[in-house]
């Protein structure tokens, strides 16, 4: 019989800005142009040393979206010779794959130009879809369009870049609107074939921000919402839950497929409260499924060829790393 298979990346977090021209109702995350406000690139080389010391294959670049629109920020920017965040997060995409990590960047909406440029130094890229419907928590967050949101995850597809989407549960939007998000992805990738897993993330409440006292969804909403994507989505696309964010072990039988990236080293500045399993940890939350490392990059876009000629050293002698570890396994 065939055992059933969950995996996981191991990554380091670098959020280069946490400046942001959006103001989600949900996020702790932004803040003020202050100094301070980008990571410096010393601390993003230590990170980057010190998670390839430390297994790490991905190295996951997400900050907030367009910065640069954001007053002040430039002049911050210029202080490290940098005039376009961009090619800040381009050159320390180099400095990752340097050091034997497979960049993986996901900075909000990015034009079909600016995916062509980063996709020559990424392994693959991502944007949260988070939904279709016109909620409140975006009322101030232009990016978080759903068509401006869909032409991007489209561009990408045009591009042929292995492509991470999700939804965000509980934001105001209805079970329609999450049935009606999963069905626009799954049109996507009808379309264009890039999208590789599709993240099911549920808002965890941020104390200090307009939604602090809106409800967390619970276990019941968030597994009916894992059964949905698993029957709308090919069975190619990977359902995706975040194990720090949810209860992982009561959900895997619903249809999770992976356990997204999870760090031994960094936190998650998204939802700097919610600690990382470790390895061990999630071990027993796949329970009787084998647990399986993964590259940022799927096999089947690998086999395919969907990455630079800049990549392929990396990309084949990770590949080979991590099918020796799990032969070391005896697995
Ligand atoms: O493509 C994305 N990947 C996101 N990821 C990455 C994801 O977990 C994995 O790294 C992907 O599975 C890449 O293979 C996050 C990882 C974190 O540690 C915290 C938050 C996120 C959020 C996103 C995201 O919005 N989009
Ligand atoms: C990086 C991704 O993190 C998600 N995100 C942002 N704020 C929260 C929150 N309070 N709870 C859960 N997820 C959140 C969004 O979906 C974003 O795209
Ligand atoms: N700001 C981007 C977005 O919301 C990246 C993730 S949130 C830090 O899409
Ligand atoms: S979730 Fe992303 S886009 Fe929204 S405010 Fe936070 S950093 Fe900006």
């Amino acid at each position: 019989m065939h055992r059933r298979v969950i995996t996981f990346s191991r990554n380091v977090f670098l959020p280069l800005t946490t400046v942001c021209a959006n103001r989600c109702g949900y996020c702790c995350f932004r803040t003020p142009v202050e100094e301070g406000c980008i990571m410096s690139p010393d601390e993003v080389i230590r990170t980057l040393d010190t998670g390839a010391s430390l297994g790490c294959t991905e190295a996951l670049f997400t900050f907030g979206e367009r910065p640069g629109a954001v007053p002040g920020f430039a002049a911050e920017l210029a202080r490290l010779g940098y005039a376009d965040i961009l090619d800040y997060v381009y050159d320390l995409s180099l400095a990752a794959i340097k050091r034997g990590l497979l960049p993986h960047t996901n900075a909000g909406i990015l034009t079909y130009e600016e995916l062509d440029r980063l996709r020559e130094v990424n392994a693959s890229m991502g944007l949260m879809l988070e939904t279709t419907a016109d909620i409140p928590a975006h009322r101030n967050s232009p990016g978080k369009d759903p068509a401006v949101r869909i032409e991007m995850i489209e561009n990408a597809g045009r591009l042929s870049i292995p492509f991470t989407t999700g939804i965000l549960i509980g934001i105001g939007e209805t079970e329609e609107d999450r049935e009606e998000s999963l069905q626009v992805i799954r049109d996507l990738h009808r379309r264009y074939g890039h999208i590789q897993e599709v993240i099911v993330q549920n808002f965890c409440p941020k104390q200090g921000t307009p939604m602090e006292d809106a409800p967390a969804p619970g276990t019941d909403e968030i597994r009916t919402t894992i059964s949905l994507a698993r029957e709308i989505l090919p069975a190619d696309v990977a359902v995706q839950i975040p194990p720090n964010l949810a209860d992982a072990a009561q959900l895997i039988e619903y249809g999770v497929d992976d356990l997204g990236g999870v760090s031994p080293l960094t936190i998650d500045y998204v939802n700097p409260e919610r600690p990382w399993p470790q390895i061990e940890e999630l071990r027993r939350v796949a329970g009787d499924a084998e647990l399986r490392e993964r590259l940022c990059i799927y096999p089947q876009y690998i086999e395919k060829g969907w990455y630079s000629p800049l990549l392929e050293p990396l990309i084949r002698q990770l590949a080979e790393r991590i099918a020796g570890s799990k032969r070391g396994e005896g697995a």
